[in-house]
């Protein structure tokens, strides 16, 4: 079956613990997303060659691969480079997620100019652009991205604590109808998974949900804070 065939209307595991987290241990990732699967996932979005390389060891879902790297004075930081493109191509992943926002990228280029480099380069794995607004997805479509997710609503300067699922979830039925070729997952603070039928409902592709499962000290405080 066709990769993104596989994923359509399921559920993606984004298993993911950065340096200072509790859980950063890329045999942890592994394990996580053996629970994901378990659980009925049908796909794993993952950060690192190490990461991935291990998650791959461990189930045989696709997964949307990034590499996160700040490069200094930039904003940018989800997969920013042909760097971070050629490091993923190593681990057989099966789609690539970049930034796809209208930011400066560390290396000068614009969007359009990294995105023909990457596909002149490597034509067959898929690319999903991490977007924060409407613009930026219709823009990524426009492109040729094969995904296209609002990961980046709520974490750029224009959006900053925007959540998904607020404003009646409009952010996400724009993206549903300015979207014309891409598929649209939802991705970015789906914390509930009321949230995640509320936004499957919408015509999205599949839903991505992160830390909700896989970042234990975020669902600890959803307890603490519920008994203050
Ligand atoms: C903005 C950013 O860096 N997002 C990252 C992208 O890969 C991850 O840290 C998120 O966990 C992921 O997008 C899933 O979202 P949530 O964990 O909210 O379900």
């Amino acid at each position: 079956m066709k990769i993104l065939e596989q994923l359509d209307q399921g559920l993606i595991v984004s298993c993911q613990a950065l340096e200072g987290e509790p859980l950063h241990s890329s045999f942890i990732m592994g394990r996580m997303a053996i629970a994901a699967k378990e659980g009925g996932a049908v796909g794993i979005r993952a950060n690192s060659v190490e990461d991935i390389v291990e998650i791959k060891k461990n189930v045989d879902l696709p997964v949307i691969g990034i590499i996160k790297k700040i490069y200094s004075d930039h904003d940018v930081f989800i997969t920013p480079t042909m760097a971070e493109v050629d490091a993923l191509m190593t681990t057989g992943v099966e789609i690539i997620a970049l930034d796809a926002t209208f930011r400066k990228r560390p290396d000068g280029k614009n969007l359009n100019e990294f995105y023909s480099e990457i596909r002149e380069k490597y034509p067959n794995v898929l690319l999903m652009a991490d977007v924060s607004s409407v613009q930026e997805g219709k823009n990524a479509d426009e492109l040729g991205f094969d995904i296209v997710a609002p990961t980046l609503y709520g974490y750029t300067e224009d959006t900053m604590g925007k959540k998904i699922y607020q404003n009646d979830y409009q952010i996400i039925k724009d993206l549903v109808k300015t979207v014309k070729k891409a598929k649209v997952l939802a991705e970015g603070n789906v914390s509930t998974p009321q949230i995640a039928r509320a936004i499957i409902d919408m015509n999205v592709h599949a839903v991505v949900v992160g830390g909700a499962i896989t970042r234990p000290q975020l669902i600890t405080e959803t307890f603490t804070d519920a008994l203050k």
